[in-house]
Parts: structure tokens; sequence; C-alpha cells
């Protein structure tokens, strides 16, 4: 089973205060000045060196961050839960594809959860991703397998949900911890504040990990920060992966070019047709975008 670092670790900011786990039990305290001077916040997620000051206790450092979001506020995270419903919302393939590219773009490992599958199949899901290498979990009213298969991928991992409005995050967020609302009623209370402010990320212990509650990560792939480089974007469909040196130009970009083993496996059944579309509508997004940045 993978470790979490039980290092001191910020669990959650607010207004300037951050809530640090450490190993001799949790501490409240604030960042060093130096932090605002040079621009750079500290985040939940983030594991920090902390030091005494003036009787208190305060951020030194920021150790080195594996990936960070920007909204929601959040670093070093392992892994995302995708959820997309099978119907209400019916799912969008091409967002359900970014998501899972943006994740794998910064390290993250991206696992699909369909929930409403007591109202529609889940067939779909199944045939899209079943060469994808990304896994799916269907997650019906009645399906403990899921859950079971979440509390071990949770272990020993910094976890996170996104999806769409409506698509059943917090329905799944509290089979999974029936008592996280009231976790997070009982921390706002010890830092006396934050109940009604803007929501901030916050981390939960859970099955040996860490859960973050972030309703904001619907808004994933309109990011700037989350733009995928568009040379970058073959490395984010774990399928492309195996072929990647079998086409015959290097730099092929798997659209047009001759001998391109990524369009072979396609016409092959070995690559969905819909992932493959979805790569090439986010290659034409990437390229747009860049020209538009170089030339504003
Ligand atoms: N039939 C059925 N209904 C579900 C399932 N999961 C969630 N729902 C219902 O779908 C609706 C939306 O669920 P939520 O859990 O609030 O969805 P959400 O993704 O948290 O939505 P936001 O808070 O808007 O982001 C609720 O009425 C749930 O009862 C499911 O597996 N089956
Ligand atoms: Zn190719």
């Amino acid at each position: 089973m993978q470790q979490l670092q039980k290092e001191n670790r910020i669990m959650k900011g607010i207004g300037g205060f951050y809530y640090v786990q450490t190993p001799s039990g949790p501490v409240e305290c604030r960042a060093k000045g130096i932090f605002r001077k040079r621009g750079i916040s500290p985040l939940a997620g983030d594991l920090v060196r902390l030091e005494s000051e003036g009787g208190g206790t305060v951020i030194a450092d920021i150790l080195p961050r594996k990936n960070f979001f920007v909204r929601p506020p959040v670093a070093n995270l392992d892994l995302l839960f995708v959820v997309a419903a099978t119907v209400e919302p019916a799912p969008n393939f091409l967002v359900l594809d970014k998501m899972c590219a943006i994740a794998l773009d910064k390290g993250v490992t991206p696992v699909l959860v369909a929930t409403k599958t007591d109202l529609a199949s889940a067939d779909s899901f199944s045939q899209v991703y079943a060469r994808s290498g990304i896994e799916v979990l269907l997650a019906g009213q009645d399906e403990d397998a899921a859950l079971a298969r979440m509390r071990e991928l949770i272990a020993g991992r910094l976890c996170a949900f996104t999806g769409n409005s409506g698509v059943g995050k917090s329905t799944l967020l509290n089979r999974l911890l029936p008592g996280l609302r009231q976790e997070t009623a009982g921390i706002s209370k010890k830092l006396g504040r934050g109940r009604h402010t803007t929501r901030e990320v916050e981390l939960f212990e859970a099955f040996g990990g860490l859960v973050a509650d972030t309703p904001g990560f619907s808004s994933l792939d309109m990011e700037r920060a989350n733009v995928i480089l568009k040379e970058n974007l073959q490395f984010c469909f774990p399928e492309f992966e195996p072929l990647l040196n079998q086409c015959r130009f290097t730099g092929c970009s798997h659209r047009r070019e001759k001998d391109c083993a990524v369009r072979r496996a396609v016409e092959q059944g070995l690559i969905h047709p819909r992932r493959y579309e979805n790569y090439l509508t986010m290659y034409e997004n990437a390229s747009a975008i860049k020209e538009w940045e170089q030339n504003g």
C-alpha cells in the first residue's frame, strides 16, 4: 500500500490562518510574511516546515509540490474521482475526457465513477473506457463494490472529486463518509470562523488517505492554468502510450500523418473512436489557444 507522508500537511486555510496536521496533532498557524512578498500562497495539501515565532507557530517553508490547482486551490493531488451520471444529466464524454487528461497531465490518476446506474445502463461508459487504461467504477444506489474500491483507492493518497452539477458527488461523498458534514461543522467551530465565508478546500482523513471536499472542481477545464500543450496531449491518453514510438514520423500528431499507429489502432477497434475524436477536438482547441495567446 502507498504511504501518505505523515509530515506537516495543510488541511485547510481560511482568512490567513492555516490548519496544519502534524505528527503530534493539529496546529493552527499563520504563514511567514515572505510568502506574501513572493506572491505564493500556501494551499491545502501542501507539505510545510513549521517554525516557532513570537510564541506561536508559523509556516516557514513549503516543500516542493507534485502539482497544484488554482480553483479549487489544492496541492499534491494523487487521485481524482471524475463523477458522471448515466442520465440526468446525460454524460458528456468530451468533458470527461478533458477532466481525465488534465488530471493525467498533472500526474494525477483519474478514476471515473458512473452514478445513477439504477436509472440507466452504464454500458456507454464501459465501452468507451474499456481499453482506455482509465478505471471505471459503477456506483448506482446499491453498488457496494464501487464504494469498497473507492476506499481501497483512497488509502495512502490525497483524493478529490469532480463532476458537473447534479451528477451525485455529494450523494457519493455522504455514502462514503457519512460523518463528513458534522466534521466540517466541528472544525469551523474550532477555528471560530469560516462557515459562511467562501468555500475553501478542506482535507479529511479517511481510509488511510485524505479526501478533499472540493465543490469547485466542475470548472476544471475552463482554467487557463490547466491548458494542456498539444504536444503533451498524446501522453494524457493512456491507451496511446504503447503506440507512440510506432508511428512512421517522429513528432506525429496522430491526425493526418501517414502510417500513424494511433489511427491504425482506432481502425482496428483497439482505441475507441469517441476517445480518438475527443483527442482531435482537444488538439484543435490546444492549437487555437496557443495562437490566441501568441497574438494576444
Ligand atoms: N437514482 C439515483 N439518484 C441519484 C444517485 N446519486 C445521486 N442521485 C440524485 O441526484 C440528485 C443530485 O445529487 P447530488 O449528490 O446533489 O449531486 P452533486 O453532484 O453533488 O450536485 P452539485 O452539488 O450541484 O454539484 C439528487 O436528487 C440525488 O438524490 C443515484 O445513484 N441514483
Ligand atoms: Zn501517430
